[in-house]
Order: C-alpha cells, then structure tokens, then sequence
C-alpha cells in the first residue's frame, strides 16, 4: 500500500522538483524524489505521461509520480508539444520566437500531464493540467526551461514565468492546475497516502 512517505516523484529536472514540492506541501509534506532519466515514448502528452509512470513504476518497484511538460503553439496545432525539450536545446529563446514568425497568432498554452501509479502492475492515472498565453521575446532569468518566452494570461500581470515569483507562476501555473486534479484524487482515495 502506498504511504504518504513512500510516493517518489521520479524527475530529472530539479526544477520541476522544487515547484512540486512547494505545490503539494499541504498534502504530501515528505515527497520522496528520484533523479532519473526516463526513457520516453512519442505521441500525445497523456500516453508519454502514463508509459513514463509505468517504466517509473518498475525502476522503483512502488508507488511514483512523474510528470511531462509540453509547450504548444496554436498556430502550429500544439507543435512543439512533448519535444519542446529538444526545440529548446537546438534552437533557443529566439529559435521559439521565429518559428512563429510566419503567423500573427502567437498564443499558446502550458500543458502538465502528471501520471500516479501505485505498483509495477497498476494502470496509471493521469491529470492533465493547462495554461494558456502566449510566445513572446525572453524576459527575466534563465534558470527554468522556457520560462522567459511564455507570458500566461493573467488578469492584471503582464510577465512572463521567469519575471513572476515562484508563488505567482504556482497560483496559475500548468503544474500547479494538474497538482489540483491530482490532489483531488488523493483526496477521494485517501487510503493512497495513509
Ligand atoms: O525527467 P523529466 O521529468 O522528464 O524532466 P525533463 O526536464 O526531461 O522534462 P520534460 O521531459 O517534461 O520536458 C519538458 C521541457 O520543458 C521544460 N519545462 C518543464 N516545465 C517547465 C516550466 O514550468 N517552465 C519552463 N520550462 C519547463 C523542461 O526543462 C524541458 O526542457
Ligand atoms: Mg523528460
């Protein structure tokens, strides 16, 4: 059975970590985390979340948590999606920018998908978390992902991720929405984190 001590985030991203961590104090308060890179599928955000979990799920032999990120641009039908990863490393802040050059529509949205699964032979469930904005030119420090180039809407700040604080980007955030659908859950299967 799992506990509320024995649930590992498996990540390799210490970014992700940390926001996670904050996010679900109230719920979790002793996360246990692993830093491993997982292999991951192709295809559409929910299926890489869930087959990330299960290949998680027998790295640990227990229960975990994992997560993956996209960043989806409208005018491109939600490319680049799941591979943003590799978009950023080969092509930077700008080379987001440009690839949207061609179009007037610059929104875009955030996507989280975390996956829970209990055991090595448990289907995992999955929480798809969302928010919507759009590209801009990068703003604010550099230290998370694609942070200074995505502007959330927002009803009265005009920043990007980087610009806002850690408890602004957490009140919004894509993370922070699927956390919520997560926390529910927890919350209807109480005897999850017992
Ligand atoms: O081990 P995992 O959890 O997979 O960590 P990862 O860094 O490989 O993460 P993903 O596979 O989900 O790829 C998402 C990419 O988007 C970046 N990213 C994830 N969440 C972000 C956020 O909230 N703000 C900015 N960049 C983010 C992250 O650094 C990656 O480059
Ligand atoms: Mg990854």
């Amino acid at each position: 059975m799992a506990s509320a001590s024995t649930v590992t985030f498996v990540t390799g991203n210490k970014n992700k970590l940390a926001e996670v961590k904050e996010i679900l104090a109230d719920v979790v308060p002793l996360l246990k985390s692993q830093d491993l890179d997982l292999p991951e599928l192709q295809g559409e955000p929910g299926d890489i979340s869930s087959e990330k979990a299960k290949l998680a799920a027998i790295k640990i032999n227990g229960p975990v948590l994992v997560e993956d990120t996209s960043l989806c641009f409208n005018a491109l039908n939600g490319l680049p999606g799941p591979y943003i990863k590799w978009f950023l490393d080969k092509i930077g802040h700008d080379g987001l920018n440009n690839l949207l050059s061609a179009y007037t529509d610059k929104t875009a949205y955030a996507q989280c998908v975390f996956a829970f699964c209990a055991g090595p032979n448990s289907e995992p469930v999955v929480f798809d978390g969302r928010c919507p904005g759009q590209i801009v030119k990068a703003r604010g420090p550099t230290n998370f992902g694609w942070d200074p180039v995505f502007q959330p809407d927002h009803p009265t700040l005009k920043l990007t991720f980087a610009e806002m604080n850690k408890a602004e980007k957490n009140k919004i955030s894509h993370r922070s929405r699927s956390l919520a659908l997560l926390k529910e859950y927890f919350i209807k299967h109480p005897e999850i984190l017992k």
